[in-house]
């Protein structure tokens, strides 16, 4: 996946989250989106994802050299983030096979990832009482393990511990060959394995 920016802006209303953006994301490297609180971090991940309309400016998508418009996007992208929501009425084994039928996992079986996420134990529990951070993990091996080109998640450590953390640098790092990752963080272990960093504060406007 390519994913070419020109002279992209954001706004809500009056207020301009980002603008005058050009850049160009390669496939096969990963990225981190920098930015303090309230920057726009997620507000770009969402434009980037097709979720949001750009306000100006263009988004060009290829996946192997072919073109893909943007209301073809979200069937290459995994998407994690601390506002996206897990059908919590569902149990662990449910969600994964209710998940699995709109993405394939890369190449790996439903049970294979329980074990990959330490979730053995809760393989028939109602994901509604999961604590914070096996949520979490839930979200991140949903999103790393989906078959997908375009790998986004957005604040990927939140609710982890130090073991999750490292579970997450672990995972993320074996799957990220021939994919696109974008990660939106401030803290830095989050993004340590990216190869280049975009700081969202540099298209504020007016500077
Ligand atoms: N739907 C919306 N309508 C109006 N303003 C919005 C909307 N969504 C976000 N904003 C504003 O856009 C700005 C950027 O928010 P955004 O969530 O993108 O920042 P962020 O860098 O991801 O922040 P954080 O690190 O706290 O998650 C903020 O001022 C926020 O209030």
């Amino acid at each position: 996946m390519q994913i070419k920016l020109t002279k992209l802006g954001k706004r809500y209303n009056y207020d301009w989250i980002f603008r005058h953006l050009n850049y160009e994301f390669e496939s096969d490297k990963a990225y981190a989106i920098l930015g303090y609180n309230g920057s726009g971090k997620s507000t770009f991940i969402n434009t980037l994802s097709g979720n949001l309309v750009p306000s100006e400016g263009l988004i060009e998508y290829h996946v192997h050299s072919k073109k893909v418009p943007v209301e073809e996007v979200y069937r290459y992208l995994s998407f994690s983030a601390p506002y996206l929501e897990l059908v919590e009425e569902l149990t662990l084994i449910e969600l994964i096979h209710f998940h699995t039928r709109f993405k394939p996992l890369r190449d790996l079986t439903p049970q294979q990832l329980i074990e990959r996420m330490y979730l053995e134990k809760a393989r028939y529990k109602f994901v509604k009482d999961f604590s914070s951070g096996m949520k979490q993990r839930l979200k991140l091996g949903l999103a790393i393990y989906t078959d997908a080109p375009l790998l986004l998640l957005d604040e990927p450590t939140t609710n982890l511990d130090q073991a999750g953390i490292n579970w997450y640098l672990d995972h993320v790092s074996q799957n990220q060959a021939g994919r696109l990752v974008v990660v939106c963080s401030n803290i830095a272990h989050e993004y340590q394995f990216c190869d280049e960093t975009l700081d969202i504060t540099e298209f504020h406007f007016p500077k």
